[in-house]
């Protein structure tokens, strides 16, 4: 139904980097408890796409963009928008597991602390909550007040990701969350993100194709910074309208 507001409807999204054109007109509508794939060879711009969504890009000097990015229905450029609010609700994971240096509970409680949450049994509960839709609870739950740096990739991988469920995000974004990790670990998380879809929407970047088809609903492929061809997962794998797009998922291209 066209009427239905869309958790993100992008338009005319036009992203440079000093001279660098990186995104060039982009139109994109992402639904409610939708995970997305954003597939395409390195460089086509798949990273810099991602982080428009919770302006991750307004950090990079010399970026100009144009175009809009609806959140709900509001411009997320507008001046009078309150970005820390808007990266609350749009949470973000990265490619290698970057915990902060302090005990696996700090970890977690770090956010909902700075949002001014400061009595303990509250903290507790985000944190046992947190650590339980990650999947990351049974294995750790006697060592909260270690230190989150003595955990594996994968474990570090899943207390990243529920240090982004305790801010109560709506939407997760994911920039190659399994690069760093091997294949058990790998399987792990795609089992996690596939769980978190019933809550969440996610949108994931990933070079692995076989985890788009794997995980995603839909798929968006971008080369040299143009979305090619945005569809369900299945019909980009099986059927795609355009002959780059099959190239690139028939291995042609790179
Ligand atoms: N901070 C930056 N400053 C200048 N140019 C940048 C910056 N970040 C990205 N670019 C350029 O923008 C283009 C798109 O980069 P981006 O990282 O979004 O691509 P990608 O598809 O995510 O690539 P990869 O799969 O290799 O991560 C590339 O040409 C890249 O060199």
């Amino acid at each position: 139904m066209k009427n239905e507001i869309k958790t993100f409807e992008v338009e005319n999204l036009n992203l440079s980097y000093g001279e660098k054109q990186a995104l060039k007109n982009i139109n994109i509508e992402i639904g409610s408890k939708e995970i997305v794939a954003l597939i395409g060879p390195s460089g086509c711009g798949k990273s810099t796409f991602l982080r428009t969504l919770n302006r991750m890009n307004d950090l990079i000097e010399n970026v100009k963009i144009e175009g809009e990015v609806k959140y709900h229905n509001q411009n997320i450029y507008d001046k009078n928008i309150d970005i820390y609010g808007l990266r609350k609700n749009v949470g973000m994971v990265f490619q290698s597991p970057n915990p902060f240096p302090m005990s696996i509970y700090d970890n977690i409680a770090y956010g909902p602390r700075c949002q001014g949450v400061k009595k303990r049994d509250i903290l507790d509960k985000i944190v046992e909550n947190s650590l339980k839709e990650a999947a990351l609870y049974d294995e750790v739950s006697d060592r909260l007040h270690d230190s989150a740096l003595a955990l594996s990739g994968g474990q570090q991988q899943r207390l990243c990701i529920a240090r982004a469920l305790a801010m109560k995000p709506e939407v997760i974004l994911m920039d190659e969350p399994t690069s760093a990790l091997d294949p058990i670990a790998t399987v792990k998380i795609e089992e996690l993100i596939l769980e978190l879809k019933k809550e969440y929407t996610i949108v994931i970047v990933t070079h692995n194709m076989q985890q788009a088809a794997r995980i995603s609903d839909k798929t968006a492929f971008f080369y040299m910074g143009e979305l090619i061809e945005f569809d369900e997962t299945n019909k980009i794998f099986t059927n795609p309208k355009h002959s780059q797009t099959e190239d690139y998922i028939t291995g042609k291209f790179g």
